[in-house]
């Protein structure tokens, strides 16, 4: 299949046209053809390589009613996305090669996005001992990212030996970092306004001091440690810290650290419940500086999709967890873009480029050049849409931007050159 992209601004440059052809991008030039090519019209619109996502919640083996590995990638192509991580904490855990390859099979059927599962760090998530982590790395799936995230693992003992396996596997460990003796029943984060709200608060020093913990432990170790969705001011001056000193160390933040704060939580309305919690604004503008300086690394959704039943209920028995997928470069556009903190090559590296190297996935987050794979986005930054949950790809509807109006529209996606999302649908 060949297409022509016709007057598409590679990261925001000159209009240039753009030849996809056996699943590469064949040549950028101007005036381009090709007898029996289809033709994409990408006047005014920008074009960003494939979107590369390190934390995506799927739900599938176990919770098919909230998402499946189709549904969310149907939601990741319209996100822009080309690639997509499935976080280990389905049912039963992804924490064998069986289950990684399951997972990963469903992703090439599907065949909208490389669906690249994470492997579990400990057996069934529970912080005991470790999983068959070399196992998982030799499947089909090549997991190189390890995570327990929706629990932390909190043993240092654990954890240290999860970074020196991991070490020898060119893998990296994804911490969700929360010291659970500090966050039991936690809602909210802990401030005044969880005290006046009467939900009980979850310290930013239950995320900072596993933090600084684990680059303590990777610095020791030598191997890679990642940090998963970074809420805190506190966080991110620890991050500075670790990297000044040569730590491997690397994180990322969600779209909705990026945009909400904890006053979402006056309203007692569960989809705002998350974890880690809404913070401050104080926190949200720490987070903004911090990637656009590049003290953290990505972007990346933390997609968690719930079904009605699990979400809306009262605010304690909500499950924690919201949407992200199809809104992400919206929300990036609206805090870092607009506001002039990150250029488009600075989107492309944040949410392709940087989680593309940090989970070794090769042909992805690769730069829009001739002889590269066509995995790439275009987005039309002029537009402006109002989220509406009932028209989302998602299985799930809680989205924490309902009724929001935000700026950008992804026209179109391309794997490897095969359109995955034309005129911002979805190709069936
Ligand atoms: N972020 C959340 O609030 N929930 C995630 C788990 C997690 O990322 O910790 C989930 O799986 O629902
Ligand atoms: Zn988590
Ligand atoms: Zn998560």
């Amino acid at each position: 299949m060949t297409t022509i992209v016709k007057g598409a601004r590679v990261l925001g440059g000159d209009p240039a046209d753009l030849l996809l052809e056996d699943g590469r991008i064949a040549a950028v030039g101007e005036r381009l053809s090709a007898t029996g090519a289809t033709v994409v019209d990408a006047d005014g619109l920008v074009a960003l390589p494939g979107l590369v996502d390190l934390h995506t919640h799927l739900r599938e083996p176990g919770r098919e009613d909230a998402e499946t590995v189709e549904t969310g990638s149907r939601a990741a192509a319209l996100g822009g996305y080309t690639a997509v991580h499935a976080m280990a904490n389905t049912d039963p855990v992804a924490d064998t090669a069986g289950v990684v390859e399951q997972v990963w099979r469903l992703g090439q059927q599907a065949g909208l996005v490389d669906v690249v599962p994470v492997g579990a760090v400990t057996v069934g998530l529970r912080g005991e001992r470790l999983a068959e982590l070399g196992a998982m790395a030799d499947s089909a799936a090549r997991v190189r990212v390890f995570s327990d995230d929706g629990h932390c693992v909190a043993d240092p003992a654990l954890m240290r030996r999860a970074l020196e396996y991991v070490k020898a596997l060119d893998g990296v460990v994804a911490q969700h970092a929360e010291e659970p003796r500090l966050t039991v029943g936690a809602q909210m984060n802990e401030g005044d306004r969880s005290a006046r709200l009467g939900l009980t608060g979850w310290p930013a020093a239950a995320e900072e001091a596993v933090i600084a913990r684990d680059v303590l432990l990777a610095q020791h170790v030598g191997a890679r440690l990642h940090v998963c969705h970074v809420s805190t001011a506190g966080s991110v001056e620890i991050l500075r810290w670790a990297k000044s000193r040569g730590v491997q160390v690397t994180a990322e933040v969600t779209p909705h650290h990026l945009l909400l704060t904890e006053a979402c939580a006056e309203s007692y309305d569960p989809v705002f419940k998350v974890n880690p919690p809404l913070r401050t604004d104080e926190d949200v503008h720490a987070l903004r500086a911090g990637l656009a300086d590049g003290t953290i690394d990505a972007v990346a959704t933390d997609h968690a999709p719930h079904a009605v039943e699990d979400k809306e209920s009262e605010w304690a028995s909500a499950r924690p967890g919201m949407l992200g997928l199809e809104q992400a470069l919206s929300v990036v556009l609206q805090t870092l873009v607009e506001p002039g903190l990150l250029d488009w090559a600075g989107v492309a590296d944040r949410m392709s480029v940087r989680p593309a190297a940090i989970g070794r996935l090769d042909g992805h987050g690769r730069p829009i050049a001739p002889g590269e794979p066509a995995n790439l986005l275009l987005l039309d930054p002029a537009a402006r849409v109002t989220v509406d949950p009932a028209a989302l790809a998602s299985r799930s509807r809680n989205t924490p931007y309902a009724g929001r109006e935000l700026p950008g529209r992804v026209v179109a996606t391309f794997l490897r050159g095969e359109a995955t999302v034309l005129d911002g649908k979805a190709v069936e």
